[in-house]
């Protein structure tokens, strides 16, 4: 070793790899969950106590548009071991579905993988799990929704808490997007949805690699007095990039939804291919919610599972996993003293 090598190594300062430390308590399971999610390890949950890490600034100066921009919500460090955390332990999907436009079906393939979690404002989990109705509890018939819905698993419940708190709004569902490269995207949509309400809020947390968020005002169709082919009325609203930093939480809400058009385009190689997380919460009011975020986060295909060693997303088969636990059980049992295995055997 070089001499300078020994004394840069000298006056470095010793930094101590941080261990991760596991929650001691119970993960979060339930019957329609493909493996439990362990619940948030101590530091990240105590980091969480002093959210909002800075104050929310009012994004309202442009026609119909009512934003809340937390920058950040969540301080650097715990927004990177969250990030970590959510895309170790939950379970997602790549979901494929066909839309019929007239006589066409077109077959699409949602370019990110996404996963959800609640239930509309009709029903409610019992203790045990099962579905009851919010005000009556009588049980809800197995046969009301096409996909069982899913509790919110106890990290996220957390964080749905404090965005609460921070917001002033109630959310009953959380839907999460993982953008693993700067290929996954979102096109320009609304969450406009009728079973939203009129004036959704909806809550936006990003951890992870920082992406642009795009805003762009709804075309505004001319009033039925105008003339046949009169060109959309022009509102005088600016299109909108917000460069989402992990941490940074965007609230929408008032006419934001029935107005304006968001979406994360597509981006070449760089931070982006670090992999991105975004978690929204939201308020569903009728079971007709409930049926749309699963048919279209969940779906009908596989599980994907990130894999640590790989560095990606892998799709995660219950036979596979089991059969690969209880090989790692019998090799305990026979590195514990098997036959063989004892002592003065090792000539
Ligand atoms: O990833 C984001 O920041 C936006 C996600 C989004 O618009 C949605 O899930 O509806
Ligand atoms: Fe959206």
């Amino acid at each position: 070793m070089s001499k300078k090598r020994t004394l840069d190594n000298f006056f470095k300062p010793v930094i101590a790899k941080r261990q991760r430390v596991e929650s001691t308590e119970p993960p979060s399971n339930h019957t329609t969950y493909p493996f439990p999610v362990p619940q948030l390890p101590p530091n990240t949950a105590d980091v969480l106590n002093f959210c909002p890490a800075t104050e929310g600034k009012l994004i309202n100066d442009q026609p119909d548009l009512d934003l809340v921009y937390f920058q950040p919500y969540i301080a650097k460090d715990a927004a990177k071991d969250l990030f970590h955390f959510l895309r170790r332990e939950l379970f997602f999907y790549r979901v494929k579905y066909s839309i019929k436009r007239g006589p066409v079906e077109t077959q699409i393939s949602t370019p990110r993988f996404t996963t959800v979690f609640g239930l509309d404002d009709s029903a409610v989990f019992s203790p045990d799990g099962t579905l009851v109705t919010r005000v009556a509890k009588t049980p809800v018939p197995v046969d009301r929704y096409k996909c069982l819905p899913r509790p919110i698993p106890g990290c996220l419940d957390r964080l749905r808490k404090l965005v609460e708190a921070a917001t002033d709004c109630t959310y009953n569902f959380c839907l999460v997007n993982y953008y693993a490269s700067g290929n996954d995207s979102i096109a320009y949509h609304s969450d406009d949805e009728r079973f939203l309400g009129p004036r959704p809020a909806i809550a936006s947390l990003s951890l992870g690699a920082s992406r642009d968020f795009y805003m762009k005002h709804k075309p505004v169709a001319p009033s039925p007095a105008a003339e046949k082919d009169a060109p959309p009325l022009q509102v005088g609203a600016k299109p909108l990039t917000l460069a989402l930093g992990s941490g940074d939480m965007v609230l929408m809400r008032g006419t934001t939804q029935k107005n304006w058009l968001h979406s994360i385009p597509k981006r070449k190689g760089g931070e982006s291919d670090r992999g991105r997380i975004n978690i929204t919460f939201r308020r569903a009011m009728v079971r007709g919610g409930t049926d749309n975020y699963y048919q279209y986060n969940v779906g009908v295909g596989p599980v994907f599972k990130w894999d640590e060693t790989k560095g990606e997303m892998r799709e995660w088969n219950r036979e596979k996993e089991e059969g690969k636990e209880r090989e790692e059980e019998e090799e305990e049992e026979e590195e514990g003293g098997g036959p063989g295995k004892g002592e003065g055997n090792s000539a």
